[in-house]
């Protein structure tokens, strides 16, 4: 019996990718207008636009928000706050979006940020999307300060946490030279520190009795947990 396709052989040139996300994203519930103006803008004014999220993953992150009953949404790593609009969207009024951004010295600046949040109330879901070599001290963080017994937890039981980018162009599940993204990417996108970084994030996150995981091959990796106690 033949194997099922891998997603190699699903889509396999980058016009079939391009047109296969195209097409998802035309029968995906649409993002408001605004929305979709504001990530063009940044596309053409900010240097560093694809830091951001893409409209299809902004529709799924609304989606997932909205499915999962989250109401009080934090985000790590908010670059110039489009995947904040997005979360804000998905709340609604009643909602609540902190996102947490840097300057300068940003991972001291966040981590001190994060451990001093005393939220009234534990937040919905954590969105994990900065620095790649943060990702491990964050989700401990992020669980250190999510005791069971705690009257101030960060994330509140059964809440969700969802990391960006956990597999760096499949460098993080195959970080060999026979991988073409590894002379392509490797140096640009991403350094050896973010990748062992990432490994050791993966693995807690399936790893640890406190969280059910999934790490999904879609976007750059999308890691999901669910917080049980
Ligand atoms: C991938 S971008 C975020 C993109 C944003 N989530 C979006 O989709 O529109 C990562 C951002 O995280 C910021 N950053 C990196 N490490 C951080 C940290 N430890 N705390 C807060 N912000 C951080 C960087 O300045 C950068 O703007």
């Amino acid at each position: 019996m033949a194997n099922k396709p891998t997603t190699r052989d699903l889509y396999p040139t980058p016009k079939v990718a391009a047109e296969v996300t195209a097409y998802s994203e035309r029968n995906s519930t649409s993002l408001p207008q605004y929305l979709v103006d504001y990530h063009a803008w940044v596309e053409q004014n900010h240097p560093h636009a694809t830091y951001m999220v893409s409209n299809l993953q902004a529709q799924s992150l609304v989606f997932f928000a909205r499915a999962f009953g989250a109401k009080r949404i934090l985000e790590i790593g908010s670059y110039v706050g489009y995947s904040a609009l997005v979360w804000a969207h998905a709340v609604g009024q009643d909602g609540k979006v902190t996102g947490l951004e840097f300057s300068e010295d940003y991972a001291k600046i966040a981590r001190e940020a994060l451990s001093a949040l005393k939220p009234e109330e534990p937040y919905d879901l954590i969105f994990i999307d900065a620095q790649k070599s943060g990702y491990p001290a964050y989700l401990r963080d992020i669980l250190a300060g999510s005791q069971p017994a705690s009257a101030t937890r960060l994330l509140r039981p059964g809440g969700i946490i969802i990391a960006d980018n956990v597999l760096r162009r499949g460098l993080v599940a195959d970080g060999s030279e026979e991988n073409p993204n590894w002379q392509l990417q490797r140096h640009v996108v991403t350094a050896e520190e973010d990748l062992v970084a990432l490994r050791e994030f993966n693995a807690a996150l399936a790893g640890d009795e406190r969280l059910e995981a999934l790490l999904l091959p879609v976007f750059d990796g999308v890691g999901f947990a669910r917080l049980l106690d």
